[in-house]
């Protein structure tokens, strides 16, 4: 069966990036006899159930420009759609799907990947019925979201700037808050700073949180970072950047494939580094679940 593509564009994803290279994606589909459909998605809009609607049986592709909030959107449009594949030219700000999955890290390779690529089937999580590519997260890192999401972004910086700002900003002052958790059974309640389970290993553009995590082992890792004094965060900060966070005894790893979450007071909960909403959440792996086009060499 002839490929045929369906082309999902967030046209602000990265700050605009998404609409500058949309022409250049388009006319190397054309010089390539690439078919395709294409659509740009909106603020607000529920660009899942548009990809659901419009993702009709004689697509062989999903073609994803855009960041890992628009791959969400993506992935749970597909749903159980297991036939088609999905391609990525990133164009977010974090990017965080292709520190764990190798489809290339520009467009050029990207774009090789798109024609020359193979498949590879990887797992997906799901929390509360939604599916994430790469994690889910409370504590510290959902503030962090929420804040992005709420608050208007500080003059003169942009992208991944304007994230470091609110990391830095959030890190001085958060409070560690009391979390009820389960990991494959085992219960426990602990001052928590951030409780991360993921698919992928990377968070936020490059705080590699869970260094270990494999996107098709079948598993879910889990990071937990329990209370650290203000004034050793800054320090622990650049472990967490280089994923040698292991190392501190605040920090807790587990591999499992059920978590629940409880808590005791409100807290924000990403997904994929949009926000989810407050607790309880039930989050497990499916196994196998999206297929991915990924570097020939892999
Ligand atoms: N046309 C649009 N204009 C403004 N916002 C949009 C538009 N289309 C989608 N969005 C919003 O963009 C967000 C998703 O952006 P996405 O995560 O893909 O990029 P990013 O935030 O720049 O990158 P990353 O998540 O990789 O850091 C969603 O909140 C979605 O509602």
């Amino acid at each position: 069966m002839p490929r045929k593509l369906l082309l999902m564009v967030n046209p602000a994803a990265g700050y605009g990036k998404g609409a500058k290279i949309v022409g250049e994606v388009e006319k190397f589909l054309r010089t390539n006899d690439l078919v395709y459909e294409s659509f740009f998605t909106k603020k607000g809009q529920n660009a899942k159930a548009i990809v659901k609607r419009r993702l009709d049986e004689s697509f062989t592709d999903l073609l994803v420009i855009g960041g890992d909030g628009t791959l969400n959107d993506a992935i749970n449009g597909i749903g159980d759609n297991t036939q088609v594949v999905v391609n990525v030219i990133s164009t977010g700000t974090g990017n965080d799907f292709i520190k764990s999955v190798d489809v290339g890290s520009n467009l050029l390779q990207q774009l090789d990947t798109l024609l020359h690529g193979v498949e590879k089937t990887i797992d997906l999580g799901v929390c509360n019925e939604r599916l994430f590519h790469n994690g889910v997260g409370i504590g510290f890192d959902g503030q962090i979201v929420a804040d992005m999401k709420q608050k208007k972004k500080p003059l003169l910086l942009w992208g991944y700037g304007a994230y470091l700002y609110r990391v830095l900003r959030i890190l001085s002052s958060y409070q560690e808050k009391q979390l009820s958790f389960s990991i494959d059974g085992k219960k426990y309640t602990k001052k928590v700073l951030l409780l991360t389970v993921a698919n992928g290993t990377t968070f936020g553009g490059g705080f590699v949180l869970t260094p270990d995590a494999k996107v098709d082992d079948g598993l879910l890792d889990v990071c937990l970072i329990e209370r650290i004094l203000p004034w050793n965060r800054f320090l622990s900060l650049s472990k967490l950047g280089a994923g040698r966070h292991g190392k501190l005894e605040e920090v807790s790893f587990f591999k499992a494939s059920h978590v629940s979450i409880e808590a005791d007071k409100k807290q924000w909960m990403h997904i994929d580094g949009e926000l989810l909403g407050h607790p309880p959440f039930e989050i497990n792996i499916n196994k196998k679940a999206l297929k991915v086009r990924v570097r020939a060499s892999v």
